[in-house]
Formats: C-alpha cells, structure tokens, sequence
C-alpha cells in the first residue's frame, strides 16, 4: 500500500480510537509496518495495510496506549482497537497490530544486520497424528507441514529406529516451516489430544494383488491401533488411508465405536485427482478445470463420471 493510501487508513483508525492524529505526523519514514486486524475467528485474520512510518507508533507509544513488545522484545507491536472498518459490523472489536519489520530501510545496514531473536512457537492446538511413516504416511506428514495444516505432528509406527530418522529429518527441515512441533514414537501416548490421526500404516500391494486381498492383514492391524487412537484422542477424527480403505473405514468405525461423521476414508480422491490431470494434460489445460470424478470404492470396481462443457475460450 503506498503512503498516500495509508494516511488516508491511519486517521480512520485513530478517529476511530478518539484521537486527533494529524497525518503531518506521519510522513517520517522509517521501517515498514504491516497492520492487521484480528477477530474473534482468530489473529492475523485479515491484513488492512502497510505502511511505512515509523511515527505511527511513536504517536501511539506515547497518546494511544498500547506499544508493547511481545513476544520477548523480539517484535514491536503496536496494539490497538477500533471499532468500526468498511465492510466490518459495526461495534465489533478488532484488533490491531502493527508489526514492524526490519531490513527495509535500505541505507540501514544495522537494520539489515540485526535481527532480535524469537522465541520458539509454544503454543499448539492442532495435534495431527500420522500412523504408519512409510511412504504414504510421509507424504501425508510432508504435506501437513508444508501446507501449515498442522504446527503439531506426532509420528507413529512399530520401527523405533525409523521413527527416529523420519522425525529428525522434518525436525531439520524446521526453518523453511512455521517452526513444528515434531515428535515420533510407538507409544500412542504420544498422541494424546489428536484432533486428526491419519492412519496410514499397513501392508501394500505385490503385484497381482487387489487392494481387497489386503484386507485381512490391514484389518487386523486396525484392531491393534484403532484402540490405541481411541484411548488417547476420543475426540479425534481418524482418517483412514491404509487399503483397502473403504472397507477399513468401515472397520475403525465399528472399532472405535466413534459417530460416523468422525470417520473419513480417503476414498476415491486419489484416483479422481489421477483422473483429472489425465484429462487436463491430453486437454492441455489444468487440472482444476476438469470436473471429473471417481466414484465408488477405491478399487478395481470404481467408476469414472465427467462432464465436457466447451464455449469459446473454456473446456470446464
Ligand atoms: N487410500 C489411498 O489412496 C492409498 C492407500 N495406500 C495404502 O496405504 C498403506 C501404506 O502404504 P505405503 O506407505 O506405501 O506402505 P509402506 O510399506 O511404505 O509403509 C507402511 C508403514 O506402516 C507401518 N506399520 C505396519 N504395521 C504397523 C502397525 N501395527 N503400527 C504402526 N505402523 C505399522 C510400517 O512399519 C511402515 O512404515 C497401504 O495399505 C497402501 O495400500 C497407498 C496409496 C494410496
Ligand atoms: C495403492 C493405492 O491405493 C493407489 O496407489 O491407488
């Protein structure tokens, strides 16, 4: 957002506040700010703006209230509420930060240099458990991280070893996350306060098999881990991957005793999403503009169903 805008922003919010801010006041440049707005859906739920001034939270350190570090000093934060924003009900408190960022004012090389230190994220409650860290499960947990599904990810398995090396190998990819919470173990305990475990553990196809024929065997494993999940996450939503996964929802449904809503199988998406990028790349379009699925069991038995709708500039 460029000054000129800005300015326009800033004395909404300090009118709003009962200030009487002159905008004069703010024309010293300095770091760059970027403000957001919270609600009570959560913080940093929507950015209004940026701006660069470094007077903004002078004035607001010394006739607002609010400029106070958190977060260990390691960011200055300007805090602020209002009480109205176009397109925002009126009377709902928001809240406002300011954060400021380092590094943008170019003739300051110390800003560039110095970076104060943050501490470790502490607080997590989005516990996602990942059961069986062979090459699906890890893609699953790869996915959680990278995605930000998840800061909080248990690792499950019977290999103590092999947990071991699949953590620390996330754990060591930390700096380009939002600084996760990993942990691994074949103790379920681990898993305490899930709000998802993904199970993915279990034996795969050999050729000529049929993902049925793994029936039995992965059956069997859910007896032995369903409870385990159950025990410690009785709030979680299991989401059941291992094959045939259908049938095996079915079964950790009936072993968790959980309502059905709480049981997802991976189902056909796996193959829908193969389908589409087929369609797309012989169309030379992509993937999210087909609109095709498979449906039925993940097998041998599903069915594909698609729709062609061409005009001049769009095959959907
Ligand atoms: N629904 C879907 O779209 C798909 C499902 N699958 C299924 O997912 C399952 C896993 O496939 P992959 O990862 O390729 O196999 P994998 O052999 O690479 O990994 C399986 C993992 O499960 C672990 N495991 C086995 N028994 C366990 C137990 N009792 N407790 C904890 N961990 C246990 C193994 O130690 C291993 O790490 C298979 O059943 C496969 O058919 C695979 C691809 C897609
Ligand atoms: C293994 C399996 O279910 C799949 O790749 O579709």
């Amino acid at each position: 957002m460029s000054i000129p805008n800005v300015h326009r922003l800033i004395p909404k919010f300090l009118r709003v506040n009962g200030l009487t801010a002159n905008s004069n006041e703010l024309s010293h440049n300095y770091g760059t700010y970027k403000i957001y707005s919270i609600n009570e859906h959560g913080p940093f739920s929507e950015k209004i703006g940026d701006f660069e001034d470094e007077n903004y939270l002078y004035m607001n350190e010394k006739n607002l209230v609010r400029h106070k570090s958190l977060n260990n000093e390691s960011q200055s934060y300007a805090k602020r509420y209002y009480s109205t924003k176009e397109g925002s009900k009126p009377n709902k408190l928001l809240h406002i930060y300011g954060r400021r960022c380092y590094a943008t004012k170019p003739e300051n090389v110390k800003g560039k240099l110095m970076h104060e230190i943050q501490k470790p994220i502490e607080t997590f409650d989005d516990k996602v458990t990942v059961v069986g860290i062979g090459a699906v499960g890890m893609a699953c947990a790869f996915s959680i991280l990278s995605q930000g599904i998840s800061n909080n990810l248990v690792l499950i398995d019977m290999f103590e070893n092999k947990l071991e090396g699949e953590m620390m190998d996330l754990q060591h990819g930390s700096l380009f996350l939002k600084d996760p919470k990993i942990t691994a173990s074949t103790d379920y305990a681990v898993s305490a306060g899930s709000r998802v475990c993904v199970v993915t553990a279990g034996v795969r196809q050999k050729d000529n098999e049929s993902r049925t024929d793994l029936l039995q065997r992965n059956a069997d494993l859910m007896k032995n881990i369903i409870p385990h999940l159950v025990e410690y996450s009785p709030n979680a939503v299991l989401l059941i991957v291992s094959n045939p996964c259908d049938v095996l929802s079915y079964v950790a449904w009936k072993i968790s005793g959980f309502p059905m809503t709480r049981i997802i199988g991976s189902g056909t998406n796996l193959d829908t999403s193969r389908f589409r990028y087929m369609i797309a790349n012989r169309l030379n379009i992509a993937p999210a503009s087909v609109h095709a699925w498979i449906i039925g069991e993940h097998g041998d038995t599903s069915v594909a169903v698609w729709l062609v709708g061409i005009n001049e500039k769009n095959v959907t």
